[in-house]
């Protein structure tokens, strides 16, 4: 499997790069992005063709909608020096690399049925609902986020696992388009105030810093109109070799 791997990553030089462990801080203001990352490259990495899960489906809600239309492809201007942030929409499928599901300790039934946890649910609207936005110089992530009834934890509210498993996906994802491939070392959390069952939240994480492998992202998770702070976290990401995830 270790030789499969090689040879779809030959066959993509500009992913190459990404083996490399020392995570790559962001690029100054005004500078465009020079490369493709791995997330923009894991179409090309599929054997068929992928479905991209973060598009508008009928269980979308108003609010879910009408987040996805301001968030997508929007140039927003803020702070003093009316600095710009334009967001773009990055793709989100139900599998990532085709022979990178867990190393060589995996059957082939295994790793053919493998799913990413957040996307294996078929029924539209039943679980995570969720868009991503990242800006240009990759500083943030925005996630639109519609929590479905499969979720509930307390009654009538979002289950904290779940809300765990959003975060680590906003802040690992933001983390993968920086410096792919990553592994969530540390997640720390404050449940400020529960989640109703069905609604949509925003969930934005921020690079804090970046050290040799090490990338410092913070999260918060807000009611859309920012009025209500719901959840609190802090993740720490590690660079690792491919190597290191088929070992396992
Ligand atoms: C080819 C695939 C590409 C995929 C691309 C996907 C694209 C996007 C697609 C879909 C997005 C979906 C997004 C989902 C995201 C989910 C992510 C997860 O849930 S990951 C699963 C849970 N995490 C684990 O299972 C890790 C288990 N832990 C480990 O493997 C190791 O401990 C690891 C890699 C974290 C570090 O091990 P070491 O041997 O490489 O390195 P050491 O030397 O131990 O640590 C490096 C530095 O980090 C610090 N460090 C490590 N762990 C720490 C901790 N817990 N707290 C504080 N510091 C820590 C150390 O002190 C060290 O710091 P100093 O360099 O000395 O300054």
């Amino acid at each position: 499997m270790a030789r499969n791997l090689a040879r779809i990553l030959r066959g993509c030089g500009s992913l190459v790069p990404f083996m490399k462990t020392p995570a790559r801080p962001p690029r100054s203001s005004s500078s465009s992005i020079p490369v493709r990352t791995l997330v923009e490259m894991l179409p090309s990495l599929f054997s068929s063709k992928p479905r991209d899960f973060s598009l508008p489906n009928s269980s979308w809600g108003e609010e879910m909608m009408r987040l996805y239309e301001h968030y997508n492809g929007h140039t927003e201007t803020e702070g003093e020096e009316n600095q710009e942030r334009k967001w773009n929409r990055l793709p989100s499928y139900n599998r990532s690399l085709k022979y990178a599901a867990g190393g060589v300790y995996l059957s082939k039934l295994i790793q053919s049925k493998a799913r990413l946890f957040t996307r294996n649910i078929r029924d539209p609207g039943a679980a995570f609902e969720y868009v991503l936005f990242i800006d240009k110089e990759k500083e943030k992530c925005v996630c639109i986020f519609q929590a479905g009834h499969l979720l509930e934890g307390p009654p009538g509210h979002v289950h904290g696992g779940a809300i765990a498993t959003m975060i680590d996906t906003v802040t690992g994802t933001h983390a993968s388009a920086i410096s792919a491939p990553v592994l969530t070392a540390n997640l720390n959390i404050d449940y400020r105030s529960p989640i109703p069952l069905g609604s949509t939240v925003l969930i934005e994480s921020t690079l804090e810093k970046t050290e040799g492998r090490k990338l410092f992202i913070s999260c918060k998770v807000t009611s859309t109109d920012g009025s209500k702070r719901h959840t609190d976290a802090t993740a720490l990401f590690v660079s690792v070799s491919i190597g290191h995830l088929l070992k396992g």
